[in-house]
């Protein structure tokens, strides 16, 4: 049977993946969060016309000819307005953030002023009439748009927000992944494993991809090479509430590989088995009424590639966040032969050099070699049936850092 193409997969895995619920949560937790609805300002800020200087309220006719006295009639720290009005001749003692007094129309700076006795200032700099004044809204109004739906809370956003007076915000519910490794080979790290054992690796770097896009990961162990194991793990996702259920390995053929029975035995209807891409050829996608779950093939580099390729931009639709691929053009430092019928994601160190970016394949490319991955910053994307090309031939990378 021929193999899927990967634009397929992909256009069948986020065919109606939208963002789903929605929550509040207090501001000082919404950072990176996306937001659900558009944001209205609460209030005006400023809610006052404000000095934005420290200095002397004054009216601009009196400083017209410099120097010139003013005797100061009080003061104006930032929270207390000053009670009385600014007549002729006087001046308010104010500081940045004040709300300006009644019959001052301009700010002289300390700098350009010397005490005169006790409660009076000599003015040296003449200033224009309306000088160093924040005008009431100068930021926003009561009432105005401040940020549209989905936005990424960044800083600006979260400060924007908090000024404008919301306390909790409505944010899209951060979709939850539930994790399933399998396999009778498997032990957790920091365990002491038999001489036919290995330790399970893939579940920390797909719960890593997993929360890099947005999400909530919930590993729930390592189900032995047994269906009902798995069943079991597989029931404990949906009583968590998963919105994606991804399985570790299992994904193939062998005697031993059950996920492909354990899944549709559970009622999962699958969109597609199996893909033409290298790693990650056996990997596997269903729906269970509206829990999505991806069988991700065991090698571990085929594990952490497909989260890449496809669990990201899934997570992402469904957590309401922008979701691009870096993908950029530079020359190969290697030979490589033609490709086959797969796409090849082939692990690479893409650096910098005066002529443009410059990617080295790593020679044996086995995706059970997570070391290689460790120290690659991309992958080259060959196109199925791609011709052999000689080195300094131009090629497509993911960077990946
Ligand atoms: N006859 C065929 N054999 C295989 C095919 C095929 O098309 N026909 N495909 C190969 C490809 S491609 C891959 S990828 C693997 C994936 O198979 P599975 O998804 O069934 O993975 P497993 O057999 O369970 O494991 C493969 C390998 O990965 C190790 N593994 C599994 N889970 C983890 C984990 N959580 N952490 C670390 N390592 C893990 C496992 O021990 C195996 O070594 O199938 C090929 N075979
Ligand atoms: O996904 Mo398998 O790792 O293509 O070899």
């Amino acid at each position: 049977m021929a193999l899927l193409p990967v634009a397929d997969a992909l256009r069948l895995l986020l065919d109606s993946a939208a963002p789903g619920e929605t929550e509040t949560v207090p501001l000082a937790e919404a950072a990176e969060r996306v937001l659900a609805e558009p944001l209205k300002a609460l209030r005006t800020q400023p809610p006052f016309d404000a000095s934005a200087m420290d200095g002397y309220a004054v009216r601009a006719a009196d400083v017209a000819d410099v120097p010139v006295q003013l005797e100061i009639i009080g003061a104006a720290p930032a929270g207390r307005r000053f009670a009385g009005e600014v007549g002729p001749g006087q001046a308010v003692r104010i500081f940045t953030g004040a709300p300006m007094p009644e019959g001052a129309d301009t700010i002289v700076i300390q700098e350009n002023t010397s005490s005169v006795g006790e409660h009076g200032i000599e003015v040296t700099e003449t200033v224009a009439g309306g000088r160093h004044i924040r005008r009431k809204g100068l930021d926003f109004a009561e009432g105005d748009l401040l940020l549209e739906a989905g936005r990424v809370l960044d800083a600006a956003a979260l400060s924007l927000a908090a000024s404008a007076n919301h306390a909790t915000l409505r944010v899209v519910k951060r979709p939850l992944v539930a994790i399933i490794a399998t396999g009778d080979e498997l032990l957790p790290p920091g365990s002491e494993p038999g001489p036919d054992q290995i330790i399970a690796s893939n579940a920390f770097g797909v719960a890593a991809i997993a929360q890099s896009a947005g999400a909530r990961a919930l590993d729930l162990g390592i189900a032995p090479d047994r269906k009902e194991a798995i069943s079991a793990l597989v029931r404990q996702a949906k009583d968590a509430r998963a919105d994606v259920i991804v399985t570790l390995g299992g994904a193939s053929v062998g005697d031993h590989d059950f996920i492909h029975d354990v899944l549709t035995g559970e009622g999962v209807v699958l969109d597609f088995w199996k893909i033409a891409m290298r790693p990650g050829k056996p990997l596997m996608f269903g729906r269970l009424g509206g829990t999505r779950c991806l069988g991700l093939p065991g090698n571990p580099v085929a594990s952490l590639v497909c989260s890449h390729l496809f669990l990201k931009p899934l997570l992402a639709h469904l957590g309401g966040r922008p979701h691009q691929p870096d993908i950029r053009r530079a020359s190969l430092a290697a030979a490589l032969p033609a490709n086959d019928t797969r796409q090849d994601y082939i692990r690479a160190v893409v650096e910098p050099t005066p002529d443009g970016l410059l990617a080295t394949p790593f020679g044996i490319q086995d995706s059970s070699m997570l070391k290689i991955f460790a120290e690659a910053n991309a992958l080259i994307v060959r196109e199925p049936f791609a011709a052999a090309v000689d080195i300094g031939a131009p090629c497509d990378v993911l960077m990946l850092r």
